[in-house]
């Protein structure tokens, strides 16, 4: 295992320091070259950014620019071609197979498309799982799963088997699940997908409970401007670089919004006046009048 400080990337003067909180997640220079020879992608180019303990972060960009392949090297589902992930000081780039299992299983929470919970078991115990697999005693589970369930509004459906909830219900049971085990970071891979736009905001707002309340770390993949305005802060990719950030700060979440669409009709090409070329921290970008 390799224990590393995290610096500011090199040339990106800021370049994520999000703000004066901890930082959690350090992705340093990161490289993620598919294929060989005539047949390259380079998914991923130097990308480099931090996210601080307590943000939510959205990553958008238009398909094929490299953000599943992102998420994936966090989650370490992938290896990075060069470059180092550091979370809480660990390059998780060097570690080995145990070594990510306990990682994946401990300091990571995963929120998916579709809820990915497992039919044969009920509410309770998809979400109890992650912690009878760490050896939690009954009490403690019992008692984590029902004030988690509570927050997230879901006690109703702790008996329920996944079919016999709403798609909404099932997502919030993944996402109590996400956080049960108090994971360093919770990566969310399109979490509203699958939703319509009723059950969509419910899960939205309850990733806003998730960090605002239980003070989660969430990284949140999105094609969706809305969804994206519900994060402290969007970093854009483009063609495997890092393109742009936007930062909430004190605006109301419909302004943010607009200003995600700004960022997205330039990144599709629908504007011909750049908003902020280039990786520019901070409020970079504002609305126009
Ligand atoms: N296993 C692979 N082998 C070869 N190329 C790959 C592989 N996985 C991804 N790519 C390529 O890497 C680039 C980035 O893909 P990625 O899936 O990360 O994009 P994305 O932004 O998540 O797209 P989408 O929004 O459509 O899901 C694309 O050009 C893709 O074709």
């Amino acid at each position: 295992m390799t224990m590393v400080t995290a610096t500011p990337p090199a040339g990106i003067a800021n370049a994520g320091t999000s703000d004066n909180r901890n930082v959690l997640l350090s992705v340093r220079d990161v490289r993620k070259v598919y294929g060989s020879r005539e047949a390259v992608t380079r998914a991923l180019d130097d990308v480099s950014f931090d996210i601080s303990e307590g943000e939510f972060v959205g990553v958008m960009g238009p398909s094929g620019s490299g953000k599943s392949t992102l998420l994936n090297c966090i989650s370490t589902i992938d290896t990075v071609t060069s470059g180092n992930i550091i979370l809480s000081g660990l390059d998780i780039t060097q570690l080995r197979s145990r070594q990510l299992s306990k990682f994946r299983r401990d300091d990571l929470g995963f929120i998916f498309q579709d809820a990915n919970l497992l039919d044969t078991l009920t509410g309770f115990e998809n979400i109890a799982l992650a912690l009878t697999i760490k050896g939690e005693k009954a009490d403690a589970v019992r008692a984590k799963v029902d004030s988690t369930a509570n927050m997230l509004g879901v006690t109703d459906v702790l008996q329920k088997y996944p079919r016999q909830m709403s798609g909404g219900q099932r997502q919030r049971v993944a996402a109590a699940r996400a956080i049960v085990a108090d994971p360093k970071l919770v990566l969310a891979d399109e979490p509203t997908g699958a939703l319509d736009s009723r059950n969509a905001a419910v899960l939205l707002e309850t990733l806003e409970v998730l960090n605002a309340k239980l003070h989660a770390t969430i990284m949140m993949v999105t094609h969706d401007a809305v969804a994206a305005s519900y994060a402290d802060r969007i970093l854009f990719i483009k063609d495997g670089k890092l393109f742009n950030e936007l930062r909430r700060g004190d605006d109301a979440r419909t302004d943010f919004y607009q200003r995600i669409l700004e960022v997205q009709a330039f990144l599709s090409g629908k504007q011909g006046d750049s908003p902020a070329v280039g990786f520019a921290p901070s409020h970079a970008v504002k609305p126009r009048n």
